[in-house]
């Protein structure tokens, strides 16, 4: 199967049953349970390495909103890859992992002061600067720390990156970042030069989450070179943002290496650093569910109910994302019907696929395959009605190897003083 379809690049189906990484998936739902998230390590690896290869002169960050454990932290480090984190707790998980602090960039758009005082006192290689008070915070933190702190400044290029308006962040109006227009990125970068503690590694944008079109990315690009030229700066980071497919018939993403393309036809001799996540860590899982019941099933639609649902996945409720399911537990040749795949949360939009086809024969016990499951799901899983989260699970060459374990009631119990 190709890299670039839907489905992870290790998968194959035998009679009906979908196999990842060489293993059945009926023998990893036994095993691991279901909800569960089953990531083929080689896709992820590939997808990583594909950016690493397409900017060989340049950095490559992990947005690690995306996914994150210590095992992934491992894989990036040692494919040569760096780690953006954006919170505490990103970076105690980059420290988990190993990853040298000179390579990890810490973003947010209101970090605190403690967690500032953690990034300075461990040494991370750059914070990416977000608000003037921000500024001072850590222009305070660092010289009291005695160091001289690498940090970018965030750019709010004014550019609209077509997807939806929750993930753009590129935007005039945008929480994140400096405005251009307003002259608040040029205030920005004197202040850092005015201050001993800082240092000037760069500048950032970011534009948005899921885009499948390069104009985006060329015109913010164009507006950072100008920018960064007028400013004598030498290094820009256009983050993250690339898009997947998400069901079969989806447009496919354009590649790493278009996308660099494009980019560094704007950016001439610059020094570039990416940020992609989703465009990793999505395509590389699998979720899957187990049927528990099902209502109707007809032309008009009935409701499969799964032992998961917006605790794992809230992208549909969130965003209106678009997924697909199939049967991938055993064969079937009944005709399909119309079905919504809903999750087991007492709320009406506990929806995780609108407009599922799958065998009218569909029982109790079946198990459900969702594809492009590895961003932005685990990482966004929550308790609600005090559901434990699943655990994602590597697949590889026939072995299976938990990588963040499924979380008990007691661990939720154990928050109870
Ligand atoms: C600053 C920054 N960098 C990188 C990313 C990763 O983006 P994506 O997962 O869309 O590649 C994000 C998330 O949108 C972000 O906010
Ligand atoms: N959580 C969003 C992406 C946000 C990107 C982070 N800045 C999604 O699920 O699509």
């Amino acid at each position: 199967m190709s890299i670039d379809s839907v489905w992870p690049a290790s998968a194959t189906w035998d009679d009906g049953v979908l196999h990842l990484g060489g293993l059945a998936v009926t023998d990893l739902a036994r095993e691991h349970g279901t909800p569960a998230y089953i990531l083929d390590e080689a896709d992820f690896r590939a997808r990583a390495q594909a950016w690493r290869d397409a900017l060989p002169g340049g950095d490559v960050h992990y947005g690690g909103k995306a996914f994150l454990c210590p095992e992934v932290v491992r894989w990036l480090d040692r494919l040569g890859l760096n780690l953006d984190v954006c919170t505490g707790g990103e970076l105690a998980v980059a420290q988990a992992g190993g990853m040298p602090p000179g390579r990890v960039v810490f973003h947010g758009n209101n970090k605190s002061e403690h967690e500032l005082r953690r990034a300075v006192a461990w040494g991370v290689g750059c914070v990416v600067l977000d608000s003037f008070a921000e500024l001072e915070r850590l222009a305070a933190i660092a010289a009291g720390h005695g160091t001289v702190q690498p940090v970018m400044i965030r750019v709010t290029p004014g550019v609209d990156a077509r997807t939806h308006k929750s993930i753009a962040t590129g935007g005039e109006d945008s929480k994140f970042g400096f405005s251009l227009a307003a002259g608040d990125a040029e205030r920005a970068v004197a202040l850092v030069r005015a201050r001993p503690s800082l240092r000037l590694a760069g500048l950032h944008s970011h534009i948005g989450s899921q885009i499948l079109q390069l104009d985006g990315f060329a015109e913010a690009a164009r507006r950072m070179t100008a920018f960064a030229r007028a400013m004598d700066v030498d290094r820009l980071d256009l983050g993250g943002g690339l898009g997947i497919a998400y069901r079969p018939g989806d447009p496919q993403p354009p590649a790493p290496s278009d996308l660099v393309t494009i980019v560094q036809k704007e950016t001439g001799g610059l020094h570039l650093s990416v940020e992609p996540g989703r465009s990793i860590a999505g395509p590389s899982t699998v979720a899957l569910y187990t049927v528990g019941t099902i209502k109707g099933g007809t032309i008009k639609g009935g409701y499969v109910s799964v032992d998961g649902g917006m605790s794992d996945n809230p992208r549909p409720a969130m965003y209106g994302a678009p997924y697909t399911a199939v049967l991938a537990s055993r064969a079937s040749s009944a005709p399909a019907r119309g079905f919504t795949v809903v999750g087991k949360h007492c709320e009406s939009g506990d929806v995780l696929v609108h407009d599922a086809r799958l065998p009218g024969d569909l029982e109790p016990g079946d198990v459900l395959a969702v594809p492009a499951s590895g961003a932005y799901q685990r990482s966004m899983a929550s308790n609600y009605n005090h559901v434990p989260r699943p655990p994602v699970v590597a697949v590889l060459d026939g072995q299976a190897r938990i990588v963040v374990r499924r979380e008990t009631e007691s661990d939720l119990l154990r928050l109870y003083p």
